[in-house]
């Protein structure tokens, strides 16, 4: 049988603080043995053969028939990855100019590998109970990505907490507002109740869409808020997205897109086929999507390739997919770690093999990206030879991983992208979010920043601003958390 289960999990689950996680005891996270044989598999990859989850079950595992990694075998499948790479997009490494600009972490959705949020009922007006949340309401949104524009960054990403007040527009809110019992039927209670309005997904994208920006935002679960209680499809509702200024869609929330276990670490969340279909309507309503999962927590190798088929069809179907981004799980601060479900995250080689297995299978998703919120700059850059090519984005200010217990700080530089990449004999290029627009950037002709702004001229991001260079230097686009909220 299998090296199968995620070297995270530990088997048990309750016993810790805060109680039992539902489902974790019965639940099998053995990987089954698969038909196929590494050697098969790995020789399928380096022929450039479309594999099979079988396949791709085999080459995270390094094979099922042995328990842990083999570095040998590990070795040869980041091999076959990295020339993948060099033949499918050179020897480019980019990375974006951007602004992470969350509007909110009030949530009850409840997610076990969530410490981003905070339980929604601490943000109502009449509540002493103390969070470190916020919630920006729509000017303040506005006015943090002003400031980023005339810092030269053209990308907001953009995502939040389901706070139970949000709304599409006036007529959803009239819609929720009808139910017997809004709160219990469609997670809703009237702006009224909170100490802070968060407004309308329509008025905060319209707040954010400013001055050519491109904004990202709206995930899959997003979208379900965005329409809960109602009979809109997801097009419909991606299409009043775009229209107040919605630009592409980020495909978070997809965790593993196997539902035995969303039903352990997010019972509350959308399931896989509600998934898809958000990001099918997306796509409908001409938006450019990303792909992401998060992984390294209960899931096995097993759920892992299986998730890599639904995105791979996904794209098949659409061709909307613009990268794919693995998500390292951060276990510190989560309810799975707190309650004894898992212990740990991911091992590097796991992470590597992700990222490996990602650029083999997904043969038709150009980007797979390398993360420095997750990994750090050393293991970020190692990614980069095992079959990533884009490095993420500047983001500016960061709170999902950082809230998690990741420690790698919420800023890279134009300077410190250079640095880096160059280090590793690649060559660094600015991107455009849709990566259509890219700029080769020379390493002798410092100082760097962003050049494809519409604000921007070549200044480094934070000149002028910081006098620590800004790196790891707290939040540089975001204000403090509103404490009053
Ligand atoms: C925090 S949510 C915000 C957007 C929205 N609430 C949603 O769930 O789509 C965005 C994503 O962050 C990722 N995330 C959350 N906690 C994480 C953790 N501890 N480690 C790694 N990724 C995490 C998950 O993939 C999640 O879908
Ligand atoms: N990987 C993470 C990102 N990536 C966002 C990218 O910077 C960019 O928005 C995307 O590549 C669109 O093309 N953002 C985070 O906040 N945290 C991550 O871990
Ligand atoms: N990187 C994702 C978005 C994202 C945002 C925050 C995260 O913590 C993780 C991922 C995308 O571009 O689609
Ligand atoms: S992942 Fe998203 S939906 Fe789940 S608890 Fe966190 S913020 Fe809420």
């Amino acid at each position: 049988m299998s090296s199968g289960g995620s070297s995270g999990a530990s088997g048990s689950s309750g016993g810790g603080e805060g109680g039992t996680v539902s489902g974790a005891e019965e639940f099998d996270f053995a990987a089954p043995a698969t038909d196929q044989s590494f050697e098969n598999a790995l020789a399928k990859a380096r022929d450039g053969a479309r594999l099979t989850v079988d396949d791709a079950t085999e080459l995270l595992a390094t094979g099922t028939g042995a328990a842990g990694i083999d570095p040998v075998r590990k070795e040869a499948v980041l091999e076959a990855a990295d020339r993948r790479r060099r033949e499918e997009v050179g020897d480019e490494v980019t990375f974006v100019a951007n602004l992470n600009n969350n509007v909110t972490t009030a949530c009850n959705t409840g997610c076990l590998f969530c410490n981003f949020k905070d339980s929604a009922h601490a943000f109502e007006a009449d509540s002493d109970v103390e969070h470190a949340g916020f919630t920006k309401p729509p000017a303040e949104s506005r006015a943090v990505v002003e400031d980023a524009l005339d810092m030269g960054i053209y990308e907001v990403c953009s995502v939040s907490g389901l706070h139970p007040a949000f709304a599409l527009n006036e007529e959803h809110h009239e819609i929720l507002a009808a139910h017997d019992d809004p709160a219990s039927e469609v997670n809703y209670k009237p702006p009224e109740r909170y100490a802070t309005d968060p407004g309308t997904y329509v008025e905060q994208l319209d707040a954010m869409s400013v001055g050519g920006v491109h904004l990202h935002s709206m995930t899959p679960e997003e979208a379900y808020h965005a329409s809960r209680g109602t009979d809109w499809e997801y097009e419909s509702v991606y299409r009043e997205l775009a229209a107040a200024g919605l630009d592409s869609a980020p495909g978070t929330a997809a965790e593993i897109l196997v539902d035995e276990v969303r039903d352990v670490i997010c019972p509350g969340k959308i399931r896989t086929d509600d998934w898809v279909a958000a990001m099918e309507g997306a796509a409908a309503a001409g938006l450019d999507v990303t792909s992401t999962m998060m992984y390294g927590h209960v899931e096995t190798v097993a759920h892992r390739a299986q998730h890599l088929k639904v995105i791979r069809d996904l794209q098949d179907r659409t061709g909307a997919i613009t990268e794919f981004v693995p998500l390292s799980f951060i276990h510190q601060n989560t309810p799975l770690y707190r309650r004894g479900v898992v212990d740990s995250g991911p091992s590097h080689a796991e992470d590597e093999l992700v990222v490996a297995v990602a650029r083999l299978f997904l043969d038709n998703v150009d980007h797979v990206q390398a993360s420095w919120v997750k990994s750090g700059d050393a293991h970020g850059l190692k990614l980069l030879n095992c079959g990533a090519d884009d490095f993420m984005g500047t983001i500016l200010s960061e709170e999902i991983t950082s809230r998690a217990g990741g420690e790698y700080g919420e800023y890279r530089s134009f300077d410190d992208y250079v640095e880096m990449i160059t280090a590793i004999g690649r060559t660094p290029v600015e991107r455009s979010t849709d990566y259509r627009t890219r700029r080769r950037i020379d390493p002798d002709d410092g100082p760097h920043g962003p050049r494809l702004g519409p604000r921007a001229d070549g200044t480094p991001l934070l000149a002028n601003r910081s006098s620590d260079g800004g790196r790891g230097g707290g939040a540089v686009g975001t204000p403090p958390a509103d404490a009053d909220d």
